[in-house]
């Protein structure tokens, strides 16, 4: 048989240490037609949406597909900028700050990628592209600081798919969450903080996460724990006392029961009960998007205000923020430790005199280059 080589690997130098970030993706423009393949796409993810798949194909391609997409989009076009979708140019934002600061401490053989789980830049084109750059050790670190198996898990799942086509996969670890890591809850109480000295305190400070069916939490998923974790651990960095914060969920689909208590009938209940201010602040959402900004900083302001509240403010995700990016260097850390001898590079002999290794080994066997 012909012998294959591994030409997609013979420009790179050294073997190269990749750090994939991912997010959840957006349509690529906010129109009918770009929301149906985006949301074609992320609903029919079996990790996203756990209903026997023959029921849900009709339901999703009979009637969620032809309604849905036009009112979605309608929302984005709230959101959308003249970089594009929020959670994309935040996302992209993110990769190049994190790359140049990896660099700077790692050197240059640390390459920085991000990746969409639905939409582009796939987690698979993306994946190919860092491997033919010489990527033979890949940190996975999706931006979901809470697990959950509609997220992360679903992720992984496009990460092994991935891999699953690749003669020669990489050494791969996946960073499953990050939801108590000192430094990504000391950078949203900083950032809170920082909120307070420019704006004042409210009565209330509501810690609003993206929900899920309350069906996946009773089939074990840790997400709700991680979240309500998340909560006391920023609202303990700031000293708040149980009077002073809530946590509430929000982003519902569908028909069946949610995690409770909901953000938007908890904030009107909040105003009826005379809590005439409040500060919403999403720690779930690493960048900004369409569920924190149509949302929670447009739709759920009205919910409080027509209740009878007197002031709404949304924080702001950490973004692009520099706390941000040092929190996700630390989190990073203990695996690109045990990847890089920070003196020599990487650990292991270069691709290109392995190559050459094996292209004598393949002569010697008889074998055509
Ligand atoms: C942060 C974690 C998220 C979890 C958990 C999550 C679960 C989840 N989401 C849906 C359905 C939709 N979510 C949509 C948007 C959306 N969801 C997240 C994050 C989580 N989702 C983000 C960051 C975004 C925004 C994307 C953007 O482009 O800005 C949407 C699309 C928008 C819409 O049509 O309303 C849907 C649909 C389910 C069913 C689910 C858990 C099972
Ligand atoms: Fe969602
Ligand atoms: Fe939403």
């Amino acid at each position: 048989m012909k012998y294959q080589g591994n030409s997609e690997f013979t420009h790179s130098q050294v073997d190269k240490v990749g750090v994939l970030i991912t997010n959840l993706g957006t349509p690529d423009a906010p129109q009918k037609k770009q929301l149906r393949a985006y949301l074609k796409e992320f609903l029919s993810d079996p990790r996203v949406v756990e209903v026997p798949r023959l029921i849900w194909w009709f339901i999703l391609n009979l009637v969620i597909l032809n309604i849905r997409p036009s009112r979605s989009a309608k929302a984005y076009k709230t959101v959308w900028t003249e970089r594009g979708s929020p959670l994309m140019y935040h996302t992209q934002d993110q990769a190049i700050a994190l790359r140049k600061t990896l660099q700077k401490h790692y050197g240059e053989h640390v390459i920085v990628e991000f990746a969409m789980r639905y939409g582009a830049p796939s987690v698979d084109s993306v994946i190919d592209s860092m491997l033919k750059q010489g990527v033979r050790k890949l940190v996975v670190l999706p931006l979901y600081p809470q697990y959950c198996a509609s997220t992360t898990a679903s992720t992984f799942d496009a990460v092994a798919a991935s891999l699953g086509k690749k003669r020669w996969m990489p050494e791969l670890q996946f960073i499953t969450h990050y939801h108590d890591n000192p430094d990504y809850i000391q950078a949203v109480a900083d950032k809170i903080r920082a909120h307070w000295q420019l704006n004042g305190q409210a009565d209330k400070l509501i810690f609003s996460f993206h929900g899920i069916p309350k069906r996946y939490l009773l089939k074990g998923d840790p997400y709700h724990c991680e979240c309500y974790k998340t909560s006391r651990l920023i609202a303990q960095n700031l000293g708040l006392d149980e009077s002073q914060h809530f946590t509430s969920f929000q982003s519902r689909f569908g028909r069946e029961e949610w995690l409770k208590p909901y953000t938007d009938s908890s904030l009107r209940q909040f105003a009826k009960d005379g809590i005439k201010s409040v500060q919403v602040v999403c720690p779930g959402f690493s960048a900004d998007c369409l569920e924190t900004i149509e949302e929670i900083a447009i739709e759920n302001r009205d919910y409080f205000l027509e209740a009878g509240g007197q002031s709404y403010q949304y924080i702001e995700a950490l973004n692009a923020d520099t706390a941000h990016i040092d929190a996700m260097s630390q989190i990073l850390k203990p695996y690109l430790s045990s990847m890089i001898n920070k003196s020599e590079g990487i650990n292991v002999p270069s691709v290109q005199s392995d190559l050459a290794n094996r292209q004598q080994l393949a002569k010697a066997l008889g074998a055509e280059n």
